[in-house]
């Protein structure tokens, strides 16, 4: 018979062999677990990317890293513009020295006025809701196969018609750079695939991709786009249905004038919270005395913004068919914005139409490209009108600059509507816009209203305003000009 006193001694061993056994062997898959090779660090900003890129429908694209990239060069070649002291309707000189680079601000391209509704065509505005949207960019669905917007980047778009008014440009940048342009757009980086989900193309600003001397900013402005999280809204944005617009129908244009007031400074606020300026483009015609309701209002920062035009006409600036002239007629001539802050055509040009274009063009460059790391510039705020035929901007009905799809200025020389020549915002401009805002009021426009906001595949050049998601397009009329719509109409509210 064992004795108990073996039992315990036995049972007391056992536990503690047990123990060390456990001990010996947890040390050893220590040991082992800090000699195998280290898990690479954890990247928020390349799972983010992953994570966005993955959500999107196609993948034939690619991508550099930013190692990839050559370092970024301080932007030499593209001049600016020097204050002036001569009167606003003077020829100021458009492009004079270089200034220092101005401060540059990441691209946020956040909208807090778009609306829920995806579709242009089908759906129509919740009224219900803040006729001004919500803040929430993210509502609208990605459409599996769906057209692109018009406007986004070629290699997302159907293929250009041709356009024998095309200036004629460089055809790629030097590819000295281990980068290689693609043959089906000039305007397309091509890098080493990363990943499975990484295969990303970068646009470049077509005024940039289109010119050797403007090489490096061009890669210094890709080398934003893979650094910045937010290109990848733009990404993404080129997978959205444009939103439909928002109608505002007043009885009388003095309440347009003052709604449309508030929704401009509204507009600015955010503008110059987010980023510290406000981008504007303003149309001429009847557009810039709708305009008086800005004056005195104190919450307005002149300073801060920077005024394009939609379209101008190759005229004087004190000519009585400036678009400037009439702007600075009803509102600059009576608000304290300086005039460097109001960009004009550069008159020493008016015998060239292509350089007019090309100098404009270079102001919108200086402006956009350093600051907003995108193919196009993103408005702020363009303000729009339309013609009785349906135009807007200089675009007319069947001309054939309503294909452009690279250029950001182009210029027509024989307008239907008097002066022939003139100088435009091109649609992909427009249609890249955070806000567009068009405004018409009278009998004159009611029946060409209709046809624009009913019958939008009548194809209309005021219809083909549809800014890109999350953009958005309101539409700023008077009861006479909407008697015959049936599009619904928004009651206003900021
Ligand atoms: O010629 C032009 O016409 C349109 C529309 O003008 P409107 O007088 O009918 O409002 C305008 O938006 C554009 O800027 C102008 O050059």
């Amino acid at each position: 018979m064992v004795s108990t006193a073996v039992i315990i001694i036995i049972a007391v061993c056992g536990v503690v062999g047990v123990f060390l056994f456990a001990f010996v062997a947890v040390r050893s898959l220590k040991r082992l677990a800090t000699t195998s090779n280290p898990l690479p660090p954890v990247q928020p900003l390349a799972h983010h990317r992953e994570h966005l890129v993955s959500t999107l429908p196609r993948s034939q694209t690619w991508y550099m890293t930013a190692q990839q990239l050559p370092v970024p060069q301080p932007l030499s070649s593209i001049s600016t513009k020097s204050s002036s002291t001569t009167s606003l309707l003077t020829s100021k000189p458009s492009l004079i020295e270089a200034s220092p680079a101005s401060t540059s601000s990441p691209l946020r391209y956040e909208n807090s006025l778009t609306p829920p509704s995806p579709s242009f065509h089908t759906a129509q505005p919740d009224s219900s809701t803040s006729s001004l949207g919500s803040s929430d960019p993210g509502h609208a669905p990605i459409p599996e196969d769906g057209p692109p917007p018009s406007g986004l980047p070629r290699t997302w778009s159907s293929a250009g018609t041709g356009n024998s008014a095309r200036r004629k440009r460089p055809l790629s940048m030097s590819s000295s750079r281990s980068t290689v342009y693609s043959k089906a757009s000039r305007n397309t980086l091509r890098g080493t695939p990363h990943g499975p989900h990484s295969r990303i193309e970068i646009i470049l600003p077509t005024p940039l991709a289109g010119r050797q001397e403007a090489d490096i900013e061009a890669v210094e402005v890709a080398d934003r786009w893979t650094d910045n999280p937010s290109s990848l809204h733009l990404i993404a944005m080129a997978h959205h249905s444009p939103a439909p617009p928002t109608l505002f129908s007043f009885q009388d244009t003095d309440s347009l004038k003052d709604a449309l007031a508030q929704f401009i400074v509204k507009a600015q606020r955010e503008a110059i919270d987010k980023k510290g300026r406000f981008t504007i483009a303003i149309s001429g015609g009847s557009l810039p005395k709708m305009l008086s309701g800005l004056i005195g209002l104190p919450t307005i920062r002149w300073s801060q913004w920077q005024v394009f035009y939609v379209d101008e006409r190759v005229v004087p600036l004190d000519h009585p068919d400036s678009n400037h002239r009439a702007c600075v007629e009803h509102l600059f001539s009576k608000v304290p914005i300086p005039s460097e802050n109001i960009h004009t055509i550069d008159t020493n040009l008016l015998d060239d139409l292509e350089e007019l274009a090309d100098s404009y063009e270079k102001q919108l460059i200086q402006e956009f490209a350093q600051k907003d790391a995108a193919r196009f510039p993103v408005f702020d705020l363009i303000l729009l009108g339309m013609g009785p035929d349906g135009h807007t901007a200089s675009l007319f009905p069947g001309h054939e600059l309503l294909q452009e799809e690279d250029r950001w200025v182009a210029y027509i020389e024989s307008s239907p509507k008097p002066p022939p020549k003139r100088i435009t915002l091109t649609l992909p401009v427009i249609n890249h816009a955070a806000r567009a805002a068009f405004v018409a009021s009278g009998k004159e426009k009611v029946d060409v209203l209709k046809t624009v906001l009913d019958e939008p595949e009548a194809g209309l050049p005021a219809s083909k305003i549809r800014p890109a998601w999350p953009g958005h397009l309101y539409w700023f009329v008077d009861d006479s000009a909407s008697a015959k719509v049936t599009y619904a109409k928004t009651p206003f509210k900021l």
